[in-house]
């Protein structure tokens, strides 16, 4: 690549140095987060066929496409895909995941729903013979759907969903309807635009009775046409922060009519004389949310590691202020308050990584026993997915965030990347369950398992902790050992639960409802949710350390890095800790020298911990987190492309400038200054 007109491109001297000075081989970390050599090996051979590919290659950055453009183009791209990994015969699902990253990064695709919920929500919820129906279809993209739930009026509530489908047994339909403004459907993504069916949650209503919110495959366009059916109105809810590929959207029923075997009936079935019969629980149909919730700890892990590749990248090329007078300016990631910010946040994203695979595998082990009939830990799964995918959205979102403003003005620049995997990411503090209405779940099933602790009964092995002995004397010393920090977190979230169910209890005790009394101690209860979720990820990591079969350097980094996430998290809840008394002020200030002594043994290893995540280039789509560290080249390049540049001299000026100074000129303002 030529430069900016200073000569031939040559890596930048301080981000080569810091690789350079790496304690430990990069390559073996690698190999250890995505499970060996083969799948990364693999991982890069995929996203070679995607980047390679012309129909990949955008005419113009991503930052000054239109909403249009981008929709267009995102769905172009996504078809042409799917196209490919056919004709190149690629079906393992880690295959397709890669190919995927690396063909729209952090941009929402138009078919992003139908392939991650419309048909697994089939999969799971149909019957052998729904799924004959409509499954192959679907992959071949005959039909096109989405997972629409969400109202106007109501969105966390789904009891309070207020589309009906009503079962007509003489035509042997179901009369699917919107029956107010609030019952609109509103914000299913790909709705608007892309999809021709969708899986409709509705109150199904049979023999004039009212059964509750059920899943239905309702067509909603003409599959030759395209045009929405008689009786469908539907369209795209407009611009949003972000997700602009993807045409979120809202829809109007008005009396329209589906075959009886479309509703999904693997678990509640309505008979051809309409007698309904019951799943074996209700929440079975929510099924689809669990799985997402699972899935989106991993997809938060990875923008936060990428906002982590460009921030800390960018800290090791950006000199700043002369450190001695004369001297040469330092590089920010040798501030101690730069590597304060974005270290913990490197650490933060390793935690997610591990986290998001333990609750993966939860959750894959527990859905077979559920397929099973087995539904005895669906409480359990249903805790920790809404848990963790509210604390580790919040993480994430937060720390992006930080990594932007860490990079100065830059970071504001759309050039650094940083804004577009933030707004793509943030929302998922929001969809698939609002954070702290999730977290409130966890809490439910924490004040449930505190009971059970009190009636002596035992618990199951997560959160077996809950009973432990709050009177237990610290164990924290000066080498800060990790099975001390375990201990230290389950002590708080111990504590915390047992705390936030007496308030519970004394509000009962104190003549409240059961619900009032659950409101009036909900603060509480949710940070007592969120400690056990932090617990849970600080067990995960060092559960991942520990047993690592990995080079001894590449141990010692890992393990660094856990006791960071493990300190740092008990510095920023410093008052929970402290009220625990499992810390006295000593071991406080032995934990205050432990992190700016971790923050020293991070820093050589910094950029390397970073690059171990594998991203390239076109992937993290940011000048600022190139990894031959030529910013200011990309920089300039960005800044000549933007449109506004295209013309010297823009029309608005002979428009607006222009006449303004003539008239300024004849009126009182002398004709030269
Ligand atoms: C465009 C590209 C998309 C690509 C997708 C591909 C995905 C691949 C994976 C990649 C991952 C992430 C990438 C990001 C892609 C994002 C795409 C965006 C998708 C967004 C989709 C949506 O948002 S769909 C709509 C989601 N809506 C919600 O989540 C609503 C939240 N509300 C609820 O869940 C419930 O209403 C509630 C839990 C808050 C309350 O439920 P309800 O009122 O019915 O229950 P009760 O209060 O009566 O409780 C009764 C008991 O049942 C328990 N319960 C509740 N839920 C469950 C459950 N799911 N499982 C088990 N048990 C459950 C509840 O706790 C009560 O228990 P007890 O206390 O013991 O009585
Ligand atoms: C980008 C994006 C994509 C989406 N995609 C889809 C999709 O594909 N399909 C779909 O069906 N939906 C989708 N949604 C909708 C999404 O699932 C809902 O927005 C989400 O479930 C939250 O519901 P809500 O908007 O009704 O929030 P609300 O419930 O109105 O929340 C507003 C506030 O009220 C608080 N609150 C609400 N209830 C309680 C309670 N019980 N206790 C305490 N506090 C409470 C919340 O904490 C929050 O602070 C999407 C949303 C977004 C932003």
């Amino acid at each position: 690549m030529a430069s900016a007109g200073t000569g031939k491109m040559t890596v930048n001297p301080d981000i080569a140095k810091e690789r350079r000075n790496a304690g430990f081989h990069v390559e073996n970390l690698t190999n250890f987060i995505y499970h060996g050599p083969e799948r990364v090996r693999r991982r890069r051979y995929m996203q070679n066929i995607a980047l390679q590919d012309p129909v990949m290659k955008d005419s113009k950055p991503w930052a000054f496409r239109t909403r249009e453009e981008e929709y267009e183009l995102s769905l172009r791209k996504q078809l042409h895909v799917l196209q490919r990994q056919k004709d190149l015969g690629i079906t393992d699902e880690f295959d397709k995941f890669y190919y995927n990253e690396a063909t729209a990064p952090n941009e929402n695709n138009p078919v992003g729903l139908h392939f991650g919920m419309f048909i697994p929500t089939i999969e799971k919820h149909g019957t052998e013979e729904q799924k004959k129906k409509f499954v192959q279809p679907a992959k071949d993209l005959k039909i096109i759907g989405t997972y629409v739930q969400t109202e106007l009026g109501h969105g966390t509530f789904i009891r309070g969903l207020e589309t009906t489908a009503t079962f007509d047994p003489k035509t042997q339909e179901f009369i699917v309807d919107t029956p107010t403004l609030s019952a609109t459907k509103y914000w299913p993504g790909n709705l608007g635009k892309t999809v021709n069916y969708c899986i409709l949650m509705a109150q199904l209503y049979s023999q004039g009775k009212c059964q509750g919110p059920h899943m239905f495959l309702c067509p909603l366009r003409d599959l030759t046409t395209h045009q929405s059916l008689p009786g469908v109105e539907l369209g795209d809810i407009g611009p949003k922060f972000g997700f602009n590929a993807n045409d979120n959207g809202y829809l109007r029923l008005n009396n329209f009519r589906i075959p009886r075997i479309n509703m999904l009936m693997r678990y509640s079935k309505v008979l051809e004389d309409g007698t309904y019969v019951k799943p074996a629980n209700s929440k079975l149909s929510y099924g689809s949310m669990v799985m997402i919730r699972a899935s989106i700890v991993g997809a938060v892990s990875r923008a936060l590691a990428q906002a982590c590749v460009i921030s800390v990248r960018y800290s090791a090329v950006r000199r700043q202020t002369e450190v001695s007078p004369g001297g040469p300016e330092a590089q920010i990631l040798d501030y101690q308050t730069q590597q304060y910010k974005l270290f913990p946040l490197v650490a933060t994203a390793y935690a997610y990584h591990f986290a998001g695979q333990a609750v993966q595998s939860n959750f894959l082990n527990i859905s077979k026993e559920i397929e099973a009939g087995n539904l005895q830990q669906m409480p359990v799964l249903h805790a920790l997915s809404a848990g963790l995918k509210a604390f580790s959205s919040w993480g994430a979102s937060a720390g992006i965030e930080v990594c932007r403003m860490s990079c100065g003005g830059h970071g504001y620049s759309l050039a650094s990347g940083l804004p577009k995997i933030y707004t793509n990411i943030t929302p998922a503090c929001t969809y698939e369950g609002e954070n702290s209405v999730m977290m409130l779940q966890t809490a439910r099933y924490l004040f449930e398992c505190a009971m059970m602790v009190q009636k002596g009964q035992r618990l199951p092995d997560l959160v077996s902790y809950l009973s432990m002995d709050l009177s237990a004397k610290s164990c924290m010393t000066s080498d800060v050992a990790l099975g001390c920090l375990v201990k230290a977190y389950q002590h708080r979230a111990a504590r915390l639960t047992n705390a936030a169910t007496a308030v519970v209890q004394r509000h009962i005790n104190e003549g409240q409802k059961p619900t009032d009394a659950f409101n009036m101690a909900s603060t509480q209860l949710t940070w007592a949710a969120r400690a056990h979720c932090h617990q849970y990820v600080v067990k995960v990591f060092v559960t991942t350390v520990t047993e690592a079969n990995i080079d001894d350097r590449t141990k010692a980094a890992l393990t660094t890095l856990c006791k960071m996430y493990a300190v740092n998290g008990i510095m920023e809840n410093l008052g929970e800790f402290l009220q625990d008394q499992f810390f006295n002020t000593d071991q406080v200030d032995i934990l205050t020298r432990k992190m700016m002594t971790l923050l020293a043994d991070v820093r050589p290893d910094a950029v390397a911990l970073v690059d171990a995540f594998d991203y390239h280039d076109k992937v993290l789509d940011s000048c600022l987190g190139r990894y031959d560290g030529n910013v200011y080249y990309a920089l300039y390049e960005y800044a000549k492309s933007s449109p506004l540049n295209e013309k010297d001299v823009l029309d608005s000026f002979h428009k607006y400038i222009k006449p303004l100074r003539e008239g300024q000129a004849t009126s009182s303002l002398p004709s030269r200054l």
